[in-house]
């Protein structure tokens, strides 16, 4: 199972309170996309999802959370890293297994990265690095999928080309997307956050991007 059913989640910084308190109930197979504008809590509610559905999802954070002394496969394999034991992972981090190296490699293939296999995350651009980050929420080959806008710093083409992998690689995903054209293609679901609560929430198809702007 993918889906989750999660409600009191309500998020305060000094005092202030910047989302809910608010439930959210996915059932497996829904694409949502949270909308809304920034500073409307977008960010807050899939860092509390991921603390509560934690190991069972695959996660792309906004800061995308990459170690940049090490290679692009290393990044991509963190995401499996609670799925290996100690020695296994310390033997990957000196010479990989030539099966996950193919596999790596297989993945980043998919997202135009594969000469950049052995390079350090240091040195990637913006929109590399988050294709990295991607392969890792990929390789972590769990079926649930919180993204905080994961496709933002990638060029049009590409950014349609990484949704419709994210689409198809994972059953069920909240994504926190900007770009409403986005949302409304490659998600069934779209919700709307304004002012830390759920002010929209709709199937896409009933929606059109004006509909959406609204929250903006
Ligand atoms: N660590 C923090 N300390 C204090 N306030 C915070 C912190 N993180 C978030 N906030 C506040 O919480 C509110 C929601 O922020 P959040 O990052 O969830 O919004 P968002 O919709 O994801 O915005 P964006 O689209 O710009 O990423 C904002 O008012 C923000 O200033």
């Amino acid at each position: 199972m993918s889906g989750f059913d999660l409600s009191g989640l309500k998020a305060s910084f000094g005092g202030e309170r910047v989302l809910g308190p608010l439930s959210l109930r996915v059932r497996e197979g829904e694409k949502v996309a949270l909308v809304g504008k920034s500073g409307a809590g977008k960010s807050t509610l899939i860092r509390l999802i991921h603390e509560q559905v934690g190991r069972n999802s695959s996660l792309v954070p906004q800061d995308l959370g990459l170690v940049n002394a090490l290679p692009v496969f290393h990044n991509v394999f963190m995401g499996q890293l609670d799925k290996h034991s100690t020695w296994y992972n310390t033997l990957t981090l000196i010479r990989p297994f030539a099966a996950d190296r193919a596999a790596v490699k297989d993945l980043l293939n998919d997202l135009g990265l594969a000469e950049k296999l052995w390079i350090p995350a240091a040195s990637l651009s913006g929109g590399q690095r988050q294709r990295v980050a991607i392969a890792r929420a990929i390789y972590r080959n769990e079926s649930l999928l919180l993204a905080d806008e994961p496709v933002s710093a990638l060029d049009g083409p590409r950014a349609h080309q990484v949704m419709s992998l994210l689409r198809d690689r994972f059953a069920t995903s909240v994504i926190a997307l900007h770009d409403v054209e986005l949302a409304l293609q490659y998600c069934n679901r779209i919700v709307g956050i304004q002012d830390g609560l759920v002010e929209l929430d709709e199937p896409s198809d009933r929606l059109s991007s004006s509909d959406i702007m609204s929250l903006y």
